[in-house]
């Protein structure tokens, strides 16, 4: 039996960090979204024991090491499934990115196996199994729009943010999350408005929702790679409404309204890029399954 499933990336339209927990870990205030850019992935039922995956990517890993394969082997093990999976992999997303790509992948993995393995599990109670694999997983079970808190497993629903182009342009740089949070200086934040940016939300407010994204990690990623801020300079004088990085980095989104400013950006930023493309924020819970 097969199934195809649906694995959309995020984008932070804020991210706070408040400090560092005892755990290592820091506790953020995350406001998320699901854009219209998405990896497939097609999981296909085995006999024999095993998690095979297949990705023609070189950045992903084919091993134990890909997140799609930690998802399906936290349900074999703690469900004592018998039988394997081949999870074939077709990456669109950009790997390392911050755009939440493996994370996303195992969301599906898990919404997936759940359905094949007749598991009758909640969403919620994947979104806390999502959580063991990596903080941002548990919001990509959900989707949608959503404050994330804690270290960012746990996840308040929002209304749909609403609806705009996002253009996004990663250069060909990898960001290490890790590194970027281990060189983050509490003490020197200037914190988004989180609260507003949700009653924005809440209002249907575009551009209210434009005048409060903020990204507490950019300064440490500029640091590290000038070239990101650069792209984000340039997105601003091509005329984005709002321009971005997401999460870790070094993906800079731009959010705009008219249909010929998306076309001028996009054009504009696919000489400086590697990866530009231009798609819908998504916005709501069930475009997922
Ligand atoms: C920054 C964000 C924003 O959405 O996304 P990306 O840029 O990775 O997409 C997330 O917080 C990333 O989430 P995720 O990539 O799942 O992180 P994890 O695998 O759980 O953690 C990777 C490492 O980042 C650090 N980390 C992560 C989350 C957090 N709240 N505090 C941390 O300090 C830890 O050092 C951890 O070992
Ligand atoms: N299914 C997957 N897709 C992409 N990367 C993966 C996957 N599984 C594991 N990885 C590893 O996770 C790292 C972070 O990838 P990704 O989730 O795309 O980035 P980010 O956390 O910045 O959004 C990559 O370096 C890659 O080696």
């Amino acid at each position: 039996m097969k199934l195809l499933v649906k694995a959309p990336a995020k984008i932070n339209l804020s991210l706070d960090v408040l400090h560092k927990r005892q755990d290592g870990y820091h506790e953020v205030e995350m406001i998320m979204t699901t854009i219209d850019l998405a990896d497939r992935l097609e999981l296909t039922l085995l006999e024999q024991d095993e998690i095979k995956i297949i990705s023609h990517n070189r950045f992903v890993p084919d091993d134990q090491r890909n997140l799609a394969y930690q998802a399906a082997l936290l349900l074999k093990e703690r469900f004592h499934v018998k039988s394997g999976v081949e999870i074939a992999i077709e990456k669109t997303i950009p790997v390392a990115a911050g755009l939440a790509g493996g994370s996303s992948d195992a969301a599906a993995v898990l919404r997936g196996l759940n359905k094949l393995w007749k598991l009758g599990l909640s969403v919620d109670q994947l979104a806390e199994i999502g959580a063991e694999i990596g903080s941002d997983v548990s919001f990509c079970v959900y989707g949608g729009t959503a404050l994330a808190t804690g270290r960012g497993e746990v996840i308040t629903k929002l209304p749909a943010a609403p609806t705009c182009w996002v253009v996004l342009a990663k250069p060909f740089i990898g960001v290490s999350t890790a590194d970027v949070y281990r060189r983050l200086n509490i003490n020197g934040i200037h914190h988004p408005k989180t609260k507003e940016m949700i009653r924005a939300i809440e209002q249907g407010d575009y551009e209210g929702v434009c005048g409060h994204v903020g990204n507490v990690l950019e300064e440490v990623t500029f640091s590290l790679h000038p070239e990101v801020a650069q792209i984000k300079e340039q997105m601003k004088r091509f005329g984005a409404d709002a321009v971005l990085m997401s999460g870790s980095g070094p993906t800079v989104f731009g959010l705009v309204h008219h249909d010929s400013r998306m076309q001028r950006i996009y054009n504009g930023l696919r000489g400086f890029c590697d990866q530009v493309f231009a798609v819908r924020m998504l916005g709501e819970r069930h475009m997922l399954d």
